[in-house]
């Protein structure tokens, strides 16, 4: 739209040519904001005279010419010019109006690049800073003193799951696991804790408070301070995260950060490898908002952010009619039983270890060992760190997981959920709930 303006003629002169006609048309492409008019113009060119505002309509008599002659020719219509043409014209550059609005656009473009991460990140602090119900009052879109990027938490989170995994690994290859129990569920089974557990939630628990000193971490295993270990993370963020997710700021304060640094301990022991994971949630607000879902002996990794973006996404379709239940083979409690009272005798039962193997069943996961079921059933009570990345995953990816009576989850406060869990994406979760008023009562039992 540049166009060079030496060959042109000469424009008319008002002082020589006579002021140009203000006609109906014209005051018409004035008010629709003709370039050059009072809409589009600049400042420039209204203290300049031109463009603010309309020419002052000639005096112009009814009819200025006599019966039978012919009217006398209009002058040729040209918008105003606008103080940046003038201003360009020593470089021999003119724009014509078009080439003004061209110019403009190209402008306000670049503005809205440089702008648009910043804008996006003070957007989703501000929708992120809402408290959950009974969640703590945090300043509503105040200055991100003492924010957290989650972006950058997502990254760490992802380093974090890996690098616990890359101890996971090592341990079970080297086969000194140092099993011990550490207690019993409520149930009664046994709970075992070994050098996985322990060196992989050192790893990933001072990477991340490292990391973020300010955020609260709550981690299934105890942190012991005597044997500290400095894990730095330099700051690098993954391409892909990069490139799906925004900066995006909350603040510190709204933040808690769930690790399993192993979970399916029991099939770990039993070297039932296909079922372990390393897991890192993050929860604003109480709200599930990051997952990350490590294998550590197939290298596979899921991480989603909710309002972000994911590396995993649902399967094409679920069978929400005789849907395959994926349920605990070490807690299952009267999972089985009920699944079948209430789905029929029909139903598919998968027995699997891990929270995380169980969330990942009902995904496009392609993995070797990796099974798929439609709906995640568990019913005795749970810990939130082995339940709140798959809840996060599933929540990004347009999921559900849920308590047995609907109820969302809060990720804030005790450790422990106590109203059973059922999962599923694409479905009508609403349905399934309706249909399990049993497992409910089973589960509080
Ligand atoms: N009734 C219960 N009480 C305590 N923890 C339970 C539980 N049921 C399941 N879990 C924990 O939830 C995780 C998934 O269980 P499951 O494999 O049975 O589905 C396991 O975590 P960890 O392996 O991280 O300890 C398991 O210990
Ligand atoms: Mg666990």
């Amino acid at each position: 739209m540049l166009s060079a303006s030496r060959s042109a003629p000469p424009p008319p002169n008002p002082d020589t040519d006579g002021p140009l006609p203000f006609t109906p048309a014209r005051r018409g492409a004035w008010s629709r904001g003709w370039p050059g008019g009072r809409r589009r113009c600049c400042r420039g060119c209204r203290a300049a005279g031109e463009g603010g505002e309309p020419p002052p309509r000639p005096r112009v008599p009814a009819v200025p010419w006599g019966r039978g002659e012919r009217p006398p020719p209009e002058p040729a219509r040209r918008p105003p010019r606008c103080a940046p043409v003038a201003a360009m014209a020593p470089m021999g550059i003119r724009l014509s109006p078009l080439g003004m609005a061209v110019f403009c656009l190209l402008g306000l473009g670049v503005l809205y690049h440089l702008y648009s991460g910043f804008l996006a990140g003070r957007f989703a602090f501000f929708m992120l800073s809402e408290p959950a119900a009974g969640g703590p009052e945090a300043p509503r879109g105040s200055a991100p003193a003492g924010a957290v990027d989650l972006r950058d938490l997502l990254a760490v989170s992802v380093l974090a799951a890996v690098r616990g995994g890359e101890e996971v690994k090592r341990v079970r290859e080297g086969n000194v696991l140092n099993e011990k129990a550490k207690g019993k569920t409520r149930e009664g089974a046994e709970e075992k804790l070994t050098s996985g557990d322990l060196l992989s939630n050192r790893k990933m628990f001072y990477l991340l408070k490292g990391a973020f000193p300010g955020v609260q971490i709550n981690s299934e295993e105890h942190v012991d301070a005597a044997d500290q270990e400095t894990v730095s993370w330099d700051r690098s963020i993954p391409e892909d995260i990069k490139k799906k997710i925004q900066p995006t700021e909350v603040p510190a304060e709204s933040v808690t950060v769930w690790i399993d640094p192993l979970d399916a301990t029991q099939e770990y022991t039993d070297d039932l490898r296909q079922y372990v994971t390393t897991m890192v949630c993050v929860a604003v607000n109480g709200k599930p908002v990051i997952g990350v879902i490590h294998k550590p002996f197939s290298a596979y990794t899921a991480w989603a952010m909710v309002d972000g973006g994911s590396n995993v996404k649902a399967r094409s379709s679920y069978n929400e009619k005789t849907p395959r239940i994926i349920v605990s083979r070490s807690h299952a409690g009267k999972v089985e039983q009920v699944a079948r009272q209430t789905f029929g005798n029909k139903t598919v039962i998968i027995p699997a270890g891990g929270a995380g193997y169980k969330v990942l069943a009902l995904l496009d996961v392609a993995e070797e060992n990796q099974e798929e079921a439609d709906v995640y059933i568990h019913v005795t009570y749970i810990k939130k760190w082995d339940i709140c990345a798959g809840n996060a995953v599933l929540r990004a990816l347009g999921g559900h997981m849920t308590t047995l009576a609907g109820e969302e989850i809060s990720y804030t406060g005790s450790d422990g959920n106590e109203g059973g869990l059922i999962a599923s994406i694409n479905m009508n979760h609403k349905a399934l709930i309706e249909k399990l008023p049993n497992l409910e009562k089973t589960s509080r039992k």
